[in-house]
């Protein structure tokens, strides 16, 4: 694990202090890239430069640990103030499970608050991890980025329409999801494995996270045909890059 000069933890007295935790192990099997996608170049850096990026003009953060796999050595090309822990597990909750153990190993405290955001959502925007922090500082469980359905929503059977699903009420989840570092360890601990974001783990222990607006440019780059989209709209906002401009 690396300690960051910017990002290093500091003994505080404050309970409340604010970590971004990036899982950052998936091999990303359905983007059908060579190797893991969070490292695939798009609009001149790697993705997860990108969302390492708008979490480092986040200046309430105490700081940013990526999880990676045990034998993962991106990190050691790369100049970023952040902590990098290779404890990644074999699902996305074992990561993040074993990244809020690195966190308090670091010097979290369990009360404070962590933000998990996927390394795979590169479009993600500093002014969207503000507004999540500022709709969940008050709140005594914390919530979620989430985008209300902007489609009809129909359940299939055979490969034909069963019916027509009533959409008022859903919600796709989007990351980063903010909760007290304790609440969700017990949390995914009493879930498991099988939980496919930290929101689920809790509404298991009977909580009810706050849904706060996200944006559909706020996609997780999962199928081939993402990487080209998310370049687009990194260009469009300017922020493309020479390629490798992050390494060392
Ligand atoms: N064991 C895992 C699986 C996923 N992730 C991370 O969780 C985020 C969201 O997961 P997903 O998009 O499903 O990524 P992959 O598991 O890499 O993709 P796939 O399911 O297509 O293999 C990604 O940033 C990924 O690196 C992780 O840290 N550890
Ligand atoms: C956490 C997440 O991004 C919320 O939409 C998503 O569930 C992670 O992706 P996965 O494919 O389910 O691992």
């Amino acid at each position: 694990m690396t300690p960051s000069p910017s990002h290093s933890p500091e003994s505080s007295s404050s309970p409340d202090r604010l970590w971004a935790l990036i899982p950052c192990a998936g091999t990303g099997s359905r983007s059908g890239a060579d190797g893991p996608k969070q490292y695939q170049v798009v609009a001149g850096r790697p993705m997860v430069l990108h969302t390492l990026a708008a979490f480092a003009q986040v200046e309430r953060l105490a700081g940013t640990l990526v999880v990676v796999s045990a034998e993962d050595t991106f990190f050691d090309a790369v100049n970023a103030t952040v902590l990098v822990a290779a404890c990644g597990g074999p699902t996305r909750a074992a990561s993040v499970f074993n990244g809020l153990n690195a966190l308090l190993e670091q010097g979290a405290a369990p009360t404070d608050w962590v933000l998990v955001h996927d390394a795979a959502r590169c479009l993600i925007t500093p002014q969207q991890i503000n507004a999540l922090i500022d709709a969940c500082l008050p709140d005594a469980v914390g919530g979620l980025l989430a985008l209300k359905l902007p489609d009809t929503l129909k359940s299939e059977r055979g490969g034909r329409v069963a019916t027509t699903v009533e959409r008022h009420d859903k919600w796709l989840a989007q990351t980063p999801q903010m909760f007290r570092i304790a609440a969700l360890q017990q949390a995914l601990l009493a879930a498991g494995d099988a939980v496919t974001d930290e929101s689920s783990a809790l509404e298991f222990m009977g909580q009810q996270p706050l849904l706060v607006e996200g944006s559909a440019q706020n996609f997780k780059v999962t199928y081939r045909q993402d990487f080209a989209l998310a370049e687009a709209v990194l260009h469009s906002r300017g922020a493309a890059l020479g390629s490798g401009a992050e390494r060392s």
